[in-house]
């Protein structure tokens, strides 16, 4: 089952997430005026954590960071104290993949000393060429390397350009591939729209992060999330992952 994980920018949207708990699987707390993996306050994670049903993993972003390992790791701690389970990590700062491991290192000491339960991400970007970070196809090993749970992409420019406009379906099932060879989850997200979700699927992508396509116009900054797009989001992806289990074709 691919869980759908929904990135709310606040409280207010966070209870709309609430209102469809039914319909997703983790709630990401991020302040996506900060950057595509912006980091929230830590009382906006503790009062998210609290107005969401107790038995949905609250995740945080810590952030688009530097090449920065005690500050990130610092960062990162102040996330899992404040309640979040699912420590998102962006190596936007990050040229190569030592640095990487470096970072993500020092994030899977902090967190983990204090909540061994925790799940640590490491977040890379499908549009990588445009940020000069660590290649989309090494986050796999960055992650492993580093002790993490995750290997994730995300989109680092929010342009309207999507995940398969920088990082095409074949090579993403070959991060999925390769993420799973380490024993490791595969999350992927970058302005997903339903029609990717078929091929989502199909590549065995384990968790499909989204914040664009359940606002409303589809508008990720002006937009506000609505729980009905949240519900039509999940029942296209209960869809797809209908059809990829019998084997049919799917329209896209
Ligand atoms: O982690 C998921 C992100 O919030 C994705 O946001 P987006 O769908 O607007 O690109």
């Amino acid at each position: 089952m691919v869980l759908l994980l929904i990135s709310p920018d606040g409280v207010e949207e966070a209870l709309d997430c609430a209102k469809a708990a039914d319909h997703l699987d983790i709630v990401d707390v991020k302040k996506p005026d900060e950057g595509s993996l912006g980091a929230n306050f830590p009382w906006v994670i503790r009062e998210i954590r609290a107005a969401v049903p107790a038995d949905k993993p609250v995740s945080a972003t810590v952030g688009d960071v530097p090449y920065k390992p005690g500050t990130v790791a610092q960062a990162a701690l102040g996330a899992v104290v404040s309640g979040a389970t699912y420590i998102k990590v962006g190596l936007y700062g990050c040229t190569t993949p030592e640095q990487g491991v470096e970072v993500m290192r020092a994030v899977v000491r902090a967190v983990k000393d204090h909540r061994p339960d925790a799940l640590v991400v490491a977040s890379g970007y499908a549009d990588s060429h445009r940020i000069g970070c660590v290649n989309p196809l090494a986050l796999p090993d960055v992650a492993a390397r580093a002790g993490a749970d995750a290997a994730m992409l995300d989109t680092a420019v929010k342009d309207g350009t999507r995940l398969f406009d920088h990082v095409p379906p074949d090579v993403c099932g070959e991060f999925v591939r390769r993420a799973h060879a380490a024993g490791l989850l595969a999350a992927l997200a970058g302005s997903v729209r339903q029609e990717d979700l078929g091929a989502l699927t199909r590549i065995g992508t384990d968790i499909v992060g989204v914040r664009g396509a359940v606002c409303e116009g589809g508008d990720r900054t002006a937009g506000r999330i609505r729980p009905d797009l949240v519900a039509a989001f999940r029942a296209e992806m209960d869809r797809q992952a209908r059809e990829h289990a019998v084997g049919l074709p799917s329209a896209n």
